[in-house]
């Protein structure tokens, strides 16, 4: 595939190629020389340098994301199986719910290397965790900084130690049950936009855009990721959420973080949570 293409693949024919044409007229007004193509055949993927996997079914109000765990397991690995075949040199992202064991069965499946697999989890959930910061203290968006890890799910650990304002940690001026609520919102909220609209779409569209972004231009960026962790927080065979240097080789480095025992405690839970859901498929 050329440098400025995307391609579109989904299983509905005429769907890809629809929103194909869609984008391409967008683009077109907007003076961007990027080609989008649609297609129902993995072979189109040869030469792929990143392969975003959104396939698979969406939660619907009530649900949580482990809940869509055995149908969307089958659709990641038979997705995962073509991009090996048709796009080996690639780094994937997956994205698919629930996020931490589809990061698990694409580094199996695919048998990438950990640095070429990583989920976009976290990243969505630092904007919203940002989004909660910059409601409860009025200060600008862009001064903010925020860091969530852990599960993509129930055990989401939004780090306000490793959060700030302007470089001030957020613990040292936000007051503790103000700092509770963020961090309920943020593990909460995505069931919120999916009550009121049906799906979360443009947040989530745009952390995988900066994680390609980051790969692309090999900005180097710390971004938590969802990752396989082979050692790391003292995991090994796991896959969670944990900040990672992107880079063109995809995941460059991890940051082992100094969690104190509350956040190990979350962690833990998120790490319970992910080895049995992975425990309980057929890999
Ligand atoms: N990790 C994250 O932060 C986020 C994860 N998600 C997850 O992403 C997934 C997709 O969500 P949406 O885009 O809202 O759903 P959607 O229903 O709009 O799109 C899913 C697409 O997958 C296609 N598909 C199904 N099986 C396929 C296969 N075998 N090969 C190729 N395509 C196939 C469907 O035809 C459909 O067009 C869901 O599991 C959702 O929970 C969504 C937003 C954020
Ligand atoms: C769908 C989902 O996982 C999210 O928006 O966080």
């Amino acid at each position: 595939m050329l440098d400025r293409e995307i391609l579109l693949l989904d299983v509905v024919d005429g769907l890809p190629q629809g929103e194909a044409m869609d984008i391409n007229h967008m683009l077109s007004e907007r003076g961007v020389d990027v080609t989008i193509r649609g297609s129902n055949d993995y072979s189109d993927m040869e030469g792929s340098d990143v392969v975003v996997v959104v396939a698979g079914s969406g939660r619907k109000p009530g649900m949580t994301r482990m809940d869509l765990l055995k149908i969307n397991a089958g659709i990641v690995k038979s997705v995962v199986s073509n991009i090996a075949k048709f796009a080996p040199d690639s780094i994937i992202i997956p994205v698919t719910n629930p996020l931490d064991p589809m990061v698990y069965i694409t580094h199996k499946v695919s048998g990438f290397e950990r640095n070429r697999v990583f989920g976009m989890g976290g990243m969505l959930d630092a904007s919203r965790f940002r989004q909660f910061i910059h409601e409860a203290t009025g200060h600008s968006r862009n001064s903010i900084r925020a860091m969530v890890i852990g599960e993509h799910g129930e055990h989401m650990l939004p780090l306000t130690r490793y959060s700030s304002v302007s470089g001030i940690p957020l613990c040292s001026f936000v007051p503790q049950p103000k700092l509770d609520a963020m961090v309920k919102n943020t593990r909460e909220v995505a069931l919120k936009v999916i009550q009121t609209k049906g799906a979360t779409v443009h947040a989530p569209g745009n952390a995988i855009a900066s994680m390609i972004e980051a790969v692309v231009k090999d900005q180097k960026q710390l971004i938590p990721v969802s990752t396989y962790l082979d050692g790391e927080y003292g995991y090994h065979d796991l896959v969670l959420g944990v900040p990672a240097v992107i880079g063109r080789r995809g995941v460059e480095s991890i940051m082992d973080l100094d969690l104190n025992d509350s956040e190990r405690r979350t962690m833990d839970a998120a790490a319970e949570s992910v080895r049995t859901a992975v425990a309980s498929l057929d890999i």
